[in-house]
Order: C-alpha cells, then sequence, then structure tokens
C-alpha cells in the first residue's frame, strides 16, 4: 500500500497542478472564514475538476453547521469530509449517513492522554487526521505549522488509521516517516512561502523529501 499524502488549503490551479503532479492522493480546501486558506465553494468547485479520477477531494470543516455543509457539498462534491472542530461521534455518525462519503475526524494531540479521545470515534470516523493542538489563543484548530511529539504515536494501536499532520515540511517529513510509519501524511504551511500561499516549488520539495524516505510504508520495503 503506498503512502497517501495529502496537501491542504489549496486555493490556486497552479498549487493544485504541483500537487497533482507530485502524486498526491488527497486534495484539501479549507471551508473556514478565518483561516488565510478559505476558499468559497464556488472556487473549490472549480478547482477540485483537475483533480476527478487522480486525487480525492476532501472538504475541511469545523464545526460546520447543517446548511453550511449542505452547500459546501452540494456545491464542489467532495470525496471526503475533513471534520477539524468538537464534532461528536454521533454528529460524525449522523452526517456519514446523510451524505455517505467518508470521514476523516481530526484529533488534537500534544500529550498521550489526547490520543484517547480517537476511541470514541473509532468504528465511526473512516479515518483519523492526528494534528498539533493549537497554541493557546489561537484563532486556527489546525493550520498552525507547528509539530507535536510523534513520539507518541509508537504507543497506538497499529489498526488506527491516521494521516499525521501538522507542521511537516521538507525538512522533517523524512524523520517524521521512519519513526511513525503512518499510512498518510497531511501539510499545509510547510508548502507555504506565506500564511494561505503555496509555493509550488515547496510542494515539490515535500514531495521528494517524502519519497526520498520511501513512499511505500516502510513495513512492505523492509
Ligand atoms: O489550514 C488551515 O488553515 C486550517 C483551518 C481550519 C482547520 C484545519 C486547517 N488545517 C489543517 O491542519 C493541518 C495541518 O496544518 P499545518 O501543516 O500544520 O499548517 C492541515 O493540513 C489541514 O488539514
Amino acid at each position: 500500500m503506498e503512502l497517501d499524502i495529502k496537501i491542504c488549503g489549496l486555493k490556486t490551479e497552479e498549487a493544485v497542478a504541483a500537487a497533482l503532479d507530485g502524486g498526491a492522493s488527497h486534495l484539501g480546501f479549507i471551508f473556514f472564514e478565518k483561516s488565510p486558506r478559505n476558499v468559497a465553494v464556488k472556487a473549490a468547485t472549480r478547482l477540485r475538476q483537475a483533480a476527478r479520477g487522480r486525487a480525492k477531494a476532501v472538504a475541511v470543516s469545523v464545526d460546520a453547521d447543517d446548511e453550511t455543509l449542505a452547500h459546501i457539498i452540494e456545491g464542489m462534491e467532495p470525496d471526503m469530509l475533513q471534520l477539524h472542530g468538537k464534532e461528536s461521534p454521533e454528529r460524525v455518525a449522523a452526517l456519514k449517513a446523510r451524505y455517505g462519503l467518508p470521514v476523516m475526524k481530526a484529533v488534537s494531540v500534544r500529550e498521550a492522554a489526547d490520543l484517547e479521545g480517537i476511541g470514541a470515534y473509532r468504528g465511526i470516523a473512516d479515518r483519523f487526521l492526528l494534528d498539533a493542538k493549537p497554541p493557546v489563543g489561537a484563532e486556527l484548530p489546525g493550520g498552525n505549522g507547528i509539530p507535536f511529539d510523534w513520539r507518541l504515536l509508537t504507543f497506538l494501536d497499529g489498526d488506527v488509521d491516521y494521516m499525521l499532520s501538522g507542521g511537516l515540511n521538507a525538512a522533517n517529513i523524512g524523520a517524521a516517516l521512519r519513526l511513525c510509519r503512518p499510512r498518510g501524511i497531511d501539510v499545509s504551511s510547510g508548502v507555504e512561502r506565506a500564511p494561505g500561499e503555496k509555493d509550488p516549488d515547496l510542494i515539490r520539495a515535500f514531495f521528494h523529501a517524502a519519497c526520498g524516505a520511501g513512499r511505500a510504508r516502510p513495513e512492505e520495503t523492509a
């Protein structure tokens, strides 16, 4: 099985092209007004067309209400929902049932106890996104460009399907992959020249570093 690579917070055709050319498995579109990566549904609908048949389009939302989610889903027709707020297991189950879309639930991690939060969503969420807990007072629940202590994940049940996220970049992705052996990785700030501005060269460098560390999952190359 190949390593999944998600490039998140895409806003331009140039960045989408760099992500697809690099071999991204997932493209993330942020629907959160406070984010510098926020996109309008109309723009995401246009941008995600290039991904059809090549990569999964992921709609990222934060405690969005029913009306907002319906607008996003009916407009851009995502392949997956990423729920990056405090959505309860019941809310995740209800959205899965309503839309028939796979859900990736974000879990914020700073210490080992935070991973216990995964338990309530097992069998409900299709996948987890393990991201760094935002600093106190941060405006954004994700996309803060800070990593967490990846050693915490070495104790995680191997059956948990997760994407590793939080402060990844070309310089640290090799170490992260070797330590955690995730099934997927997710990057946003680490491939930007300024908040919300993706840099195609940094996207290419990220793929190069990830592939250099072994795009195939480590246990399959052993
Ligand atoms: O990126 C954002 O602005 C954002 C806003 C609201 C919810 C989630 C967001 N981003 C997610 O966080 C990860 C990690 O970001 P980073 O690499 O540390 O900058 C990102 O990939 C999105 O999934």
